[in-house]
């Protein structure tokens, strides 16, 4: 499905309700399956919470996880501790080529029993749950934050417990935090500490309940939204200050985009800062933030400056290799774009192309990270569904703030 948007209104107001972290949704499901005393409220309704969910309540042998990274990797280490069961995870073409030997190396050297059913290296993945008493595991933390997380999920679990030692430059850190608060709120005995990871054996022994904060990642195109508006207050909920989500680092990110926020009880007011003189070259390091890359520099290509975004060695093996998509969809609009391996250079553009078509390349945050664009220009998404991965009413909310949709 293709849709045509067009901006009805310049002057944004109005309410969002945004579904759950599916983050730390999906942490919180690998966790319930270990620890079924946990009860989670405000759970994302995104594909990739629904398809881990699936894989956690089923019987089959063979479980498919779509485009899913983090249930992909989660459950990697999840079903290699199911004793005596045989899983098949297997996922999409593209999951089928984003790389999970950094993880299968790490839980084969604590005693797993994983082999690859392709191509070595990616799934699909054979894995034959075992009983895993070995504690110590090092493996290097410069490519994906998931496969930490992954480990530090099944940690509590062990008899043993886990020691994780990263190696090298830790990317996506937010996301390890997040892990280890989760893990801590739940009761567990962890920390992270000179790039040592120690997590005690655990039990759960009375029900808890642990409540799911609103998505930040797709808080991040309304925050596009009022930086390209005329005028704009919107309220989106539930979020909260003390985030365990990195990419609560929007608040700071778009002060400079003409983005104001401010907390009340349980939502954030945007508001479009007039007053604020836009940098004719936006810079900012993205390497905790790395899914919101594709909203910040296509919020820069609206505004009509340039950016330079590092940081983004990770985006290559996402959904897409998002630097590409960037650079062949942002240039579409007239907008000079140069890459390279972990970073992006935005040229300011000021007449912005009318009527692209943006292919999406079944990256919702391609979608989602373009629609904003309509405040500024017309333009078309193609596979306009993609945006189901983590954010399945989208496209409701844009409608909700005048960007009007077409199917063409
Ligand atoms: O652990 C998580 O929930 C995630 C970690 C990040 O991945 P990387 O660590 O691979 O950068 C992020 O991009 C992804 O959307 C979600
Ligand atoms: C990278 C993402 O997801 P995943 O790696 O879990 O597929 C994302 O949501 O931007």
């Amino acid at each position: 499905m293709t849709l045509e948007l067009v901006a009805k209104h310049k002057n944004l107001k109005g309410d969002w309700q945004v579904t759950g972290s599916k983050s730390e949704a999906n942490r919180l499901l690998i966790l319930q399956a270990l620890f079924p005393q946990i009860e989670i409220e405000n759970l994302s309704n995104s594909d990739d919470t629904e398809v881990l969910q699936k894989a956690l309540n089923s019987s089959e042998e063979e479980i498919d996880i779509n485009h899913a990274g983090t249930a992909m990797r989660f459950s990697t280490a999840y079903f290699s501790i199911q004793e005596g069961r045989k899983t098949i995870l297997t996922g999409s073409k593209r999951m089928q080529e984003r790389p999970i030997k950094l993880l299968v190396d790490a839980l084969r050297s604590l005693g797993a029993d994983i082999e690859y059913q392709k191509e070595e290296g990616y799934p699909p993945l054979l894995i034959n749950g075992k009983k895993i008493t070995r504690s110590n595991v090092s493996l290097a933390a410069n490519v994906s934050s998931q496969y930490i997380s992954a480990l530090m999920l099944m940690a509590p679990s062990l008899e043993n417990g886990l020691e994780i030692k990263l190696e090298g430059k830790v990317t996506s850190t937010p996301y390890i935090l997040m892990t280890l608060s989760l893990l801590k709120n739940l009761g567990v005995t962890a920390s992270f500490e000179n790039n040592n990871i120690k997590i005690e054996p655990f039990q759960l022994q009375q029900p808890k309940k642990i409540v799911v904060e609103s998505d930040w990642s797709s808080a991040s195109y309304f925050y596009s939204l009022v930086a390209l508006s005329d005028s704009a207050e919107i309220t989106i909920s539930n979020y909260k200050k003390e985030s365990l989500q990195g990419d609560s680092s929007l608040v700071e990110l778009y002060k400079s985009l003409g983005v104001n926020t401010t907390f009340s009880e349980n939502s954030i007011q945007l508001k479009k800062d007039h007053s604020v003189k836009l940098p004719q070259v936006y810079k900012a390091d993205l390497v905790s933030s790395p899914d919101l890359a594709q909203t910040i520099a296509v919020t820069c290509l609206g505004l009509g400056i340039g950016c330079e975004l590092t940081g983004l060695h990770t985006l290559k093996i996402k959904e897409t290799d998002r630097l590409v998509a960037l650079h062949d969809e942002m240039s579409k609009f007239g907008a000079r774009v140069d890459i390279t391996n972990d970073s992006l250079k935005l040229y300011p553009c000021v007449n912005l192309m009318e009527n692209v078509s943006v292919a999406t390349y079944n990256d919702h945050r391609m979608a989602m990270a373009f629609a904003p664009l309509a405040l500024k220009t017309t333009l078309k998404i193609e596979d306009a569904g993609v945006v189901s991965k983590s954010f399945p009413d989208f496209w409701q909310a844009m409608k909700h703030f005048h960007i009007q949709q077409k199917e063409v």
